[in-house]
């Protein structure tokens, strides 16, 4: 066990020369940094308060948590301190950098299954000893999992950590939505009863998808997306002709994690004793294997961010579509997106508006579902929801992404829970009134499409004209939300100077380089709908605390996540 208390860690930043960055997550950057008086190389978080929105007191729990642990699998801060508007988190340096990175640089189609079983039993152990001591991690993933020069693995990473020992405010927290879309279990979207340490275990099995595939089930989707097709779907897993290169323990380990009831997943305890474990390796295997022959940590990420860059410019050439941009944001998605009301709330907003500009290729891949749907006799749209996603899971092995492509048809199907996870976040007009109202399309409508029907008529009259107006207009927004949409795309812009490394020194108090606009983090909500709030949308910062807000098909409530003074 490592001790690092024995030594004492300045905390101040000019006792620190920042390097190159090596790293970006949601509202932090990472830089490699000279610890002067120590001569030791640290990594250091430097995260901007001013743009943590009102997750204060989920940094604060990031910082404590940190300081806490000790145990070889999970990282454990050094110290940590204010420098003007910043907070810095001094952190060992892990040399080889996340999993993520590793792959995106040198594996993109994932590491062989050895690599992984030694990948996923070192984390399985750091989430037996954070689960024994209370705590759920809730950002399990590949870009959290780091490793050291030797292969030492560690998991980082508590932006969004909760201990379930804990009462009253913090125990609400675990009644909110946080984590990452793609990696969050079904249970955390829905909030209906809050959720455990369970939680992680189906995030790990989720990991473990990523280090196969090179990328996380249905990553290519927008955040919202994600949620419809994980709390509709069957749960993701290896398949058996796709992934033939792996073995059945390898598939029956991560079928045991994503079962979508959390009583029947088992606890990380038991997970470790899978047989499938039994073929992990050493710690030097993993530094031969997957590390060997890498460029420094620096040299991979800036190489990574050109990279990106180049693909957001090529992109920007080739369709010069800004939805199709936009798109390609997602796409390109890592990870974080940080479920803050806020964000929460754009994202409903605009879930249809985001499948109205979806491409003619997902309307045809659509259409050509329904058709699969056609031969075997049944229309997608009388399925149930549950009929729906078995179908979807037998028919369709590519992470069961095609099946979903058409939201209208999606919202068709959309079963009572999301729509009572949705509550959980929104507190979703319903108004008796459109009972009496047309039938929407002309079809006998389901309780979703009333709740289509309900929220854009709410957003009529906020737009003070007669509902009938729009009563004809089959699914679409009202003149006016489409432009701001679309101006939301169209701002997508990149800084001139995004993309640019900088040397940069620690120094006191004095300016400190803002994190830089976050090209890994393109597909995630926090950045697009940020730049949304920040540069077109100044009015949604009137969503404080308890306000009613009328947004898209949705009214919001605010119930909670309100700022808390911050003490670090
Ligand atoms: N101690 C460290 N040593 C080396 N690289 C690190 C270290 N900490 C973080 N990194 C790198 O920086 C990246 C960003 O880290 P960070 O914890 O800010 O974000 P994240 O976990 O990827 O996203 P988020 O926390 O925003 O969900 C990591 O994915 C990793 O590649």
């Amino acid at each position: 066990m490592e001790h690092p208390l024995e030594k004492r860690y300045p905390v101040n930043a000019k006792d620190y020369n920042l390097y190159e960055e090596i790293g970006e997550g949601v509202s932090a950057t990472v830089y490699r940094a000279l610890c002067s008086p120590l001569n030791e190389i640290v990594a250091i978080k430097v995260l901007d308060l001013e743009k943590c929105n009102n997750d204060l007191d989920g940094i604060r729990r990031e910082v404590q948590t940190m300081s806490l642990i000790d145990h070889p699998n999970v990282l454990r801060a050094h110290c940590s301190f204010t420098a003007g508007h910043n907070l810095w988190v001094v952190m060992p340096y892990m040399y080889g950098g996340s999993c993520l990175h590793i792959m995106k640089y040198a594996y993109p189609e994932g590491f062989e299954e050895p690599v992984i079983a030694t990948l996923l039993r070192e984390v399985l152990k750091a989430l037996v000893y954070l689960h024994t001591h209370g705590h759920i991690h809730r950002d399990v993933k590949a870009g959290n999992i780091l490793i050291d020069s030797n292969g030492a693995v560690k998991l980082a990473d508590y932006g969004v950590s909760a201990c379930m020992f804990d009462t009253g405010d913090r125990q609400r927290s675990r009644n909110t939505f946080v984590g990452t879309p793609c990696w969050m279990a079904p249970e955390v979207m829905q909030q209906l009863h809050g959720y455990d340490f369970k939680a992680d275990i189906w995030s790990f099995g989720i990991t473990a998808l990523e280090l196969a595939h090179g990328h996380a089930p249905f990553s290519k989707h927008p955040p919202m997306k994600v949620l419809l097709m994980t709390l509709q779907n069957a749960p993701p897993g290896l398949d058996y002709e796709r992934d033939k290169r792996f073995s059945k323990s390898f598939k029956d380990m991560v079928a045991t994690c994503l079962v979508k009831d959390p009583k029947k997943r088992p606890t990380s305890e038991k997970l470790l004793k899978h047989h499938f474990f039994k073929n992990a390796r050493t710690s030097d295997y993993l530094a031969y294997t997957i590390l060997h022959g890498l460029p420094p940590l620096g040299e991979r990420f800036r190489v990574l961010k050109t990279k990106e860059a180049d693909l957001l410019v090529q992109n920007k050439i080739l369709y010069e579509d800004k939805e199709q941009l936009s798109k390609q944001e997602y796409i390109r998605g890592v990870s974080a997106w940080n479920f803050d009301l806020e964000d929460l709330k754009s994202q409903a907003a605009l879930i249809q508006d985001y499948e109205e500009v979806s491409n003619a290729e997902e309307r045809d891949e659509s259409r050509k579902q329904r058709d699969r749907y056609n031969v075997v006799g049944l229309s997608a749209e009388r399925m149930s929801a549950e009929t729906a996603s078995n179908s979807i899971a037998a028919t369709n092995q590519e992470d069961g992404l095609s099946d979903l492509n058409d939201l209208e048809s999606s919202l068709a199907s959309f079963p009572i829970k999301p729509l009572q996870a949705l509550k959980g976040c929104f507190d979703i007009g319903e108004d008796d009134e459109c009972a009496n109202r047309p039938n929407w399309k002309g079809v006998i409508r389901s309780e979703s499409e009333q709740f289509i029907t309900m929220s854009s008529r709410a957003m009529d009259q906020d737009a003070g004209r007669n509902v009938d107006e729009n009563s004809g207009q089959s699914s679409s927004l009202p003149r006016q939300v489409i432009p701001e949409y679309k101006k939301f795309l169209s701002s997508l812009l990149i800084p001139d100077n995004a993309f640019s490394l900088k040397k940069v020194t620690g120094n006191g108090d004095r300016d400190f380089p803002q994190p830089k606009f976050q090209s890994e983090r393109n597909h995630s909500g926090p950045l697009l709908y940020r730049l949304r709030r920040e540069t077109n949308n100044p009015s949604s910062d009137d969503a404080s605390e308890g306000a009613v807000v009328r947004r898209g098909r949705f009214k919001v409530t605010a119930t909670d996540l309100s700022p808390k003074a911050m003490a670090v």
